[in-house]
């Protein structure tokens, strides 16, 4: 088997030399959008990074303050909106780190998430955040088993902690948790209300992961009809939907989305920030690409995979090791001739580069015919379909490594130049082109 890193083609058979398709290979004008995805309200979302909030919630994780500021650098530098961090309730060294990335003077707007309580609200407000995001359960299953509040409750706390920062001068958010085990009722009176008060934005969320693309959408499209401030949503992967989730979210009128890298947070995550514009960058190109620096995703990526001790997921959207590895001798060619054939991002874009496999029993001979040119060795189309043969009947065997696949092409070429000799009594077996 060959593990070849998909970033790194020194050993491949590549479609690509510093991600330029190579061969002619052209992508078409915009390669990103499939036929019928004409989203047009989706332009310009914004990103609420909580990497270092949700993400600290990760099982693994534990950031110290160093940590924190770098993971806080390079989101700036990656182009996110806003970086969310952990309630400076949370602990002492959660305030002092909370102050510290408010120093740092990023671009960013910086946010904290505490829950609807005027002491927490009291605290956050002094550690130089640009905002606040409010929190609170409103399912029944919060409000039985977590904070005991009824709706009332909920909503005349929720104002006075809305215009308490409001006082201060912050951008505030807030947000029911539970969103869709919540009465929709209840919901739509409590958003309501809090909307009149001048929230900045207010917040969707998901927070067991129970809901489907379609929910979302009907809840978000009820929401915007409802309130005409900005809606933000937080979606967590329990099943699988997170992504799918926020780009229904976005669809229907939502206008900023929770993430983290690599999706990281409490039990399995969020929304993860690379497969979000994964996502996005099919539906916006123009916008994504000239607002994230999409060539820093992997070095994120792997700065966060290292602090909190995993490894990037093997199908990971972009950056698992094989997200641009083509391997059956039918993609082969095709993405050969043409990388849009089979690909819908281009890894050129997040400053990747493509592999194509030619080292298994479904190698085909125009993805060895491409191995054989980048060898420098010459052969017909005749011999290459020959040393396929030999390849594939290795594989039959055993796996192969690419030192393998290249040995059977280099011996094979080595046996074609031995052919004039033995042509001496006879016509040679295979004709030798260009020596
Ligand atoms: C879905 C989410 O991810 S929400 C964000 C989760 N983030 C965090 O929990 C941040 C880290 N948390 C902490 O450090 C602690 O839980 C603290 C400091 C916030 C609170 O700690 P403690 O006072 O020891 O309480 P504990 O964590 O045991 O229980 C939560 C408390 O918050 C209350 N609470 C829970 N949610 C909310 C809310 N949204 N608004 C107001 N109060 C709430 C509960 O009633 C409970 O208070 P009680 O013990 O007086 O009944
Ligand atoms: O504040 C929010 O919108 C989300 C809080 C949260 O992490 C959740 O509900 O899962
Ligand atoms: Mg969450």
């Amino acid at each position: 088997m060959c593990g070849t890193d998909a970033t790194n083609g020194a050993n491949a058979a590549n479609g690509s030399t510093n991600g330029k398709p190579n061969g002619g290979a052209k992508f078409r004008s915009n390669p990103y959008q499939p036929v019928g995805d004409f989203l047009s309200n989706v332009g310009s979302f914004k990103i609420i990074e909580s990497t270092l909030r949700e993400g600290e919630q990760f099982a693994n994780a534990y950031f110290d303050t160093e940590t924190k500021i770098k993971i806080a650098k390079a989101l700036d530098a990656f182009g996110v909106d806003y970086i969310e961090l952990t309630s400076p309730a949370a602990s002492e060294q959660s305030r002092k780190d909370c102050e510290a990335i408010c120093k740092l003077g990023l671009k960013a707007k910086i946010l904290t998430h505490v829950r609807c309580d005027m002491r927490d609200a009291k605290l956050a407000v002094e550690t130089g955040v640009d905002g606040l995001d409010v929190v609170i359960g409103t399912s029944s299953f919060l409000r039985e088993h977590s904070h005991g509040k009824d709706m009332a409750y909920i909503e005349k706390t929720a104002i006075e902690v809305i215009e308490y920062i409001k006082s201060k001068g912050l951008e505030v958010r807030f947000s029911s948790e539970d969103s869709f085990r919540s009465d929709l009722v209840d919901l739509l009176s409590l958003y309501r209300a809090v909307d009149k008060v001048g929230v900045n934005r207010v917040g969707i969320a998901d927070t067991v992961g129970c809901a489907s693309p379609r929910q979302v959408y009907d809840l978000v499209r009820t929401l915007r009809g409802i309130v005409s401030c900005d809606i933000e949503t937080h979606f967590h992967d329990d099943k699988g939907c997170s992504i799918a989730n926020a780009y229904c979210a976005l669809e229907a009128g939502a206008t900023h989305i929770d993430t983290s890298v690599l999706g990281i947070g409490e039990r399995n995550g969020i929304t993860p920030l690379g497969g979000l514009l994964a996502r996005m960058v099919v539906t916006s190109p123009e916008y994504v690409k000239s607002k994230y620096k999409l060539h820093m995703l992997k070095e994120i990526e792997d700065l966060v995979a290292e602090a909190v001790e995993i490894n990037t997921p093997f199908n990971n959207p972009i950056t698992g090791f094989c997200a641009f590895t083509h391997k059956a001798g039918i993609h082969a060619k095709a993405i050969l001739n043409n990388p849009s054939t089979y690909e819908i991002l281009n890894p050129a874009d997040f400053g990747l580069t493509r592999y194509v496999h030619f080292a298994s029993r479904l190698t085909g001979w125009n993805a060895v015919k491409t191995r054989v040119g980048q060898l420098g060795l010459v052969m017909t189309d005749d011999q290459v379909k020959e040393v396929t043969a030999k390849i594939k009947a290795l594989a039959d065997v055993r796996p192969i490594a690419i030192d393998d696949a290249d040995s059977i092409i280099r011996s094979f070429h080595l046996t074609l130049h031995e052919q004039p000799e033995a042509a001496q009594n006879g016509p040679p077996a295979v004709e030798v082109v260009g020596q």
